[in-house]
């Protein structure tokens, strides 16, 4: 089903969806209507997100959860914030099988999932599909971004498959099974802890153009209807949690509403640049944004860096160099980065933080300066950003990875003085 933030309604059984009302007394076949909120009750209408689920078993029918396996005191943050610009290497694949659950690692972050602030950043690398068991997140919905290997994202309210290139959206609270349809996937992910994704305004770019509301995709009710044990492990306060229902909560034969999982092709992305001169900030390429208190700085921007023409005249074609109050997790999903000449590979990553100095390194720096700039097609690319209004705390887990680059700054080092007249 197509659109942005709509409100649908989807059947997997013919009838199955109450009419003219949302918890009659007697349902279709006698399923169990349930409402899954993302904002509060009272959240104005046009911010107000609820759907209405109709499923075989209530979602109460559980016994309690406790706490899943070792806690993972790498996943927490490192205990002091540091100004370092990091970068990481992409993670090498787990040696032993291991699922999207298990091979979920979060690498950064800010705010707290307690306080339904900031952020939560993820790597994943899987080698298994999920089997018997499910996950969802209690502490925000999840920005998920393929990077290598397409997922099947079997939810409760439908299926959807990514594919890299492609990115997906789980609500908060949805339960999801994770099949690899190519046996193995990586990426990253955006555990967002503060207010809902949404399109940006446009302002006066129009009432068209970046991520085109149209473009996506949310699936049709799809369900299991199986008596079988099924583990499911939540992430609640930042920790894992599990327990077994006696069935599988994959169950929801209807639903209704405008609070679901959603997919969006980045190919799809209308981009704005320059046809004069200078670059623009990157707020131009937010594909979507979750606002925070303050109008215009947002807990956090997801944007990206797709294949564009470059026409800019008499001008610094690259990102710039600059120091910037907001927070930049980025990562790469195919080819090269007009900023990096080398070290950013795809599946890697980098953190710049609050006021932290960064840009092109020297070698994109040359090339760009003595660049003949006729017009250029960057291609073959797609970079992303979490750009996030607080500072970015990484975890042990990446500080202490092989994978962290202790050379870095180098990258930045060996730019020619300028000669004063
Ligand atoms: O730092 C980066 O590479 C991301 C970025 C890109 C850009 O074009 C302008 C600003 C910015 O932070
Ligand atoms: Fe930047």
């Amino acid at each position: 089903m197509s659109g942005f933030g709509n409100h649908f309604a989807t059947e997997a059984v013919a009838g199955a969806l109450p009419q003219g009302q949302n918890s009659p007394q007697k349902t279709p076949f006698g399923l169990y209507a349930e409402q899954l909120s993302g904002t509060a009750f009272t959240a104005p209408r046009s911010e107000n997100r609820r759907s209405w689920l109709y499923r075989l078993r209530p979602s109460a029918n559980h016994p309690p959860y406790r706490p899943y396996g070792e806690p993972r005191e790498t996943e927490h943050f490192a205990r002091r914030a540091s100004p370092n610009r990091l970068r990481w290497d992409p993670q090498p694949w787990p040696a032993a099988a291991t699922d999207f659950v298990d091979g979920m690692v979060r690498w950064a972050g800010n705010g707290s999932p307690l306080d339904q602030i900031g952020t939560s950043i993820h790597l994943y690398g899987a080698t298994a599909s999920m089997k018997h068991r499910c996950f969802y997140s209690a502490d925000g919905e999840m920005l998920i971004v393929p990077q290598e290997g397409g997922l099947t994202l079997i939810t409760e309210m439908g299926v959807i498959d990514a594919k890299p290139g492609e990115i997906a959206v789980i609500p908060r609270g949805v339960r999801f099974r994770v099949e690899l349809p190519g046996g193995k996937a990586r990426g990253y992910i955006c555990e967002n802890h503060g207010a809902s994704f949404r399109l940006p305004d446009l302002g006066p770019i129009g009432s068209n153009g970046l991520a085109n509301a149209r473009d996506f995709q949310t699936p049709v009710a799809a369900f299991e209807d199986l008596d079988e044990p099924t583990e499911v492990i939540q992430r609640y306060g930042g920790t894992l949690w599990t327990t077994t229902f006696n069935h599988s909560p994959l169950d929801v034969v209807a639903w209704h509403g405008n609070l679901a999982p959603f997919k969006y092709d980045l190919a799809r992305f209308n981009t704005m640049n320059t046809v004069s001169y200078d670059h623009p900030d990157p707020s131009i390429f937010t594909v979507l944004t979750s606002p925070s208190d303050t109008p215009g700085t947002a807990n956090c921007d997801f944007v990206i860096f797709p294949p564009r023409w470059m026409v800019a005249e008499h001008t610094f074609r690259p990102p710039w160099f600059h120091r910037n109050v907001m927070s930049e997790f980025m990562g790469l999903i195919h080819g090269a980065y007009d900023a990096k000449a080398g070290g950013f590979a795809p599946g890697g990553a980098s953190l710049h933080n609050c006021m932290s100095g960064h840009g092109p390194d020297q070698a994109s720096y040359e090339g760009a300066v003595k660049a003949e700039l006729k017009p250029h097609k960057i291609d073959n690319t797609m970079a992303f950003m979490f750009e996030t209004r607080l500072p970015i705390l990484p975890t042990a887990a990446a500080m202490q990875s092989p994978s962290c680059q202790l050379d870095y700054d180098d990258c930045w080092t060996g730019f020619e003085k300028p000669q004063l007249p």
